[in-house]
């Protein structure tokens, strides 16, 4: 059965969170050049929860720190809902991230000094509309441990602290760049619950670059990558829970 959430085929403009065209990105070091994204045209749709897939250096993370104004293109375009982010200035631009964009990183960038709660406020105190430290840490299930260093945390709840910091300010957009990279399989499978959970919860249109080929089970809609070209998309009309995978 299609998840109620499921958008194939032509989407309306309400639907569309990101989109970009021809969008390129070219790194020059010295004589050297590197086309990492090759005239991209890509949809991410709104509430939808979509896998980024591709061999290394085929473009993706550079395609999600474009997407969350962390680079620019070289050439193309690049809409988040009505606004176009290649024609903003880097202030507006920084405004954008902070409003709207919440990252997740393969190593966890918590700050070892701080408690879990307050790893997360720091986000909560610079943001319009947050949710509580406490309620984000609960969405990830770790209100217990919310007192604790992050060196008194394993990885994987380093992780879902990263993430409650990362959704505590209701970002519109998730975008999570290897999310279960450093951890095994078992403890990645409950960071992937959580991100399913949030998904789910609070529609917020999320992306997830990995290179495990089977986290695509999970995903509204699955986007390959090669060489910095889009090579082929996949709707995934039945969707797993983490847990249901056969890792
Ligand atoms: N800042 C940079 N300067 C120079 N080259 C870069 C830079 N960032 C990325 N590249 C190059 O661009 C290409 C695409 O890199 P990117 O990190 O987007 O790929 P990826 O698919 O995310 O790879 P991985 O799965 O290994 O993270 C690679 O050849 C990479 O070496």
């Amino acid at each position: 059965m299609a998840d109620s959430n499921d958008q194939g085929g032509v989407a309306s403009a309400a639907d569309v969170t990101f989109r970009t065209e021809g969008l390129t990105r070219v790194y020059r070091t010295g004589e050297t050049q590197v086309k990492a994204l090759d005239g991209v045209d890509v949809v991410l749709l709104t509430g939808q929860l979509t896998v980024l897939l591709g061999p290394s250096g085929s473009g993706k993370s550079t395609l999600l720190n474009i997407l969350g104004g962390l680079d620019h293109a070289s050439a193309g375009r690049v809409w988040f809902r009505d606004t176009e982010l290649t024609r903003l200035s880097d202030r507006a631009l920084t405004r954008y991230r902070r409003d709207h964009v919440g990252f997740v990183f393969q190593f966890y960038n918590l700050v070892p000094s701080l408690t879990a709660r307050e790893n997360v406020r720091l986000v909560t105190d610079i943001a319009a509309d947050p949710m509580s430290a406490e309620e984000a840490l609960e969405r990830v299930g770790l209100l217990a441990r919310m007192d604790h260093f992050p060196g008194q945390l394993s990885g994987g709840e380093q992780q879902r602290v990263a993430i409650a910091r990362a959704i505590a300010k209701r970002p519109g957009v998730l975008l999570c760049d290897e999310p279960t990279g450093a951890l095994d399989s078992k403890t990645g499978v409950q960071v992937l619950e959580v991100l399913d959970q949030i998904n789910r919860e609070t529609g917020t249109t999320t992306a997830v670059i990995t290179h495990n080929a089977m986290i695509r089970r999970m995903a509204h809609r699955v986007l390959h990558f090669s060489d910095g070209r889009l090579v082929r998309e996949e709707v995934n009309d039945h969707r797993l829970a983490p847990h249901e995978i056969d890792w």
